[in-house]
């Protein structure tokens, strides 16, 4: 095989996941070249977006770079990856799962106060949700862009904290304060790198499959069936955490109203040889538990 093109977003955090899979593939033994694609805008594709199953909006610019053979590989955080994939592409391999967990950062000048009464930038409903479950007082602002550009903001004062995934500051090995949030509860897969290819890629899948890790797989595989399975194709404020523990997998599922007053919890351990469909079984029952009738309203609100 000549050079493996890896498709990667531009940002800091996404060029360090993209060269955490590049010295992976050189350690097999093969040229690696990081292309950042920026946005392919008006690529020539025969197809319309919708009818390729391009839905995501921080992948669709790499989905469009790998259907064009312009990369061979694209480089996701996968917690970003819609659970549709488009068509001809798969996820082939995962890289194991480090900091999953949310965090709350400071602005340097805020006084130490009370969690309940900070306010909050984020635009994630997830967090917003899950946080007004424990302080429903809390004020929230938007806010947006790379975890650089989000901790600037921060320092311009437009609000007292925020919320990140420990994972991305790991990466970016920020001096930054943080602290641990026990009530807050992960996205599907977050804290994971991912790596896509085409379907019909003769050499590729087979390649990736060895460098996949086997447990992180096993765990992404029930946390995003579950959120597939809960959302049919629309945004709502769920987490999913999946952990192995002595050869057994806990689950930890959430689903929230947007006001974080009515929320489904579940907490399950079972066999990890079971884990086929088990993302979808425990939904089903969040689903028949009243999540049925949180989702229809979730979806007239937004
Ligand atoms: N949507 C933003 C995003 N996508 C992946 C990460 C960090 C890496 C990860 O958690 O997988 C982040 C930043 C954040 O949530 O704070």
């Amino acid at each position: 095989m000549n050079t493996i093109k890896i498709g990667t977003r531009n940002s800091p955090l996404a060029l360090w996941q993209a060269h955490q899979v590049e010295s992976k593939l050189q350690n097999l033994g093969f040229k690696t070249e990081i292309v950042p694609i920026v946005s392919s805008g008006d690529k020539n594709l025969n197809q319309p977006l919708y009818a390729l199953g391009i839905t995501g909006i921080f992948t669709k610019d790499l989905d469009i770079a790998l259907l064009n053979n312009d990369i061979d590989i694209a480089v996701h955080s996968l917690k970003d990856v819609p659970t549709q994939l488009p068509n001809n592409i798969q996820i082939s391999a995962v890289l194991e799962r480090d900091f999953p967990e949310d965090v709350l950062v400071r602005n340097n000048d805020s006084e130490p106060l009370d969690l309940e009464v900070l306010k909050i930038a984020t635009s994630s409903l997830r967090r917003r949700a899950f946080w007004l479950k424990e302080f429903p007082e809390t004020e929230f602002t938007d806010i947006r862009g790379n975890v650089q550009t989000r901790l600037k903001k921060l320092d311009d004062g437009i609000a007292n904290a925020t919320l990140f995934s420990l994972a991305g500051i790991k990466r970016m090995n920020l001096d930054l304060n943080y602290e641990q949030i026990p009530f807050m509860l992960q996205a599907p897969s977050q804290g994971v790198v991912a790596i896509a290819s085409k379907n019909d890629n003769e050499d590729l899948p087979s390649i990736l499959k060895s460098i996949s890790h086997k447990e992180t797989e096993i765990c992404v595989t029930i946390e995003r069936e579950f959120l597939k399975t809960l959302e049919g194709g629309c945004t709502a404020p769920i987490g999913a955490k999946a952990e192995m523990i002595d050869g057994q997998i806990r689950f930890l599922g959430r689903l929230c109203s947007l006001d974080g007053k009515n929320c489904i919890e579940t907490d399950e351990i079972f066999n990890w040889n079971d884990y086929e469909n088990f993302g979808e079984k425990i939904a089903n029952k969040v689903l028949e538990n009243g999540g049925k009738e949180l989702m229809e309203e979730i979806k007239k609100s937004l």
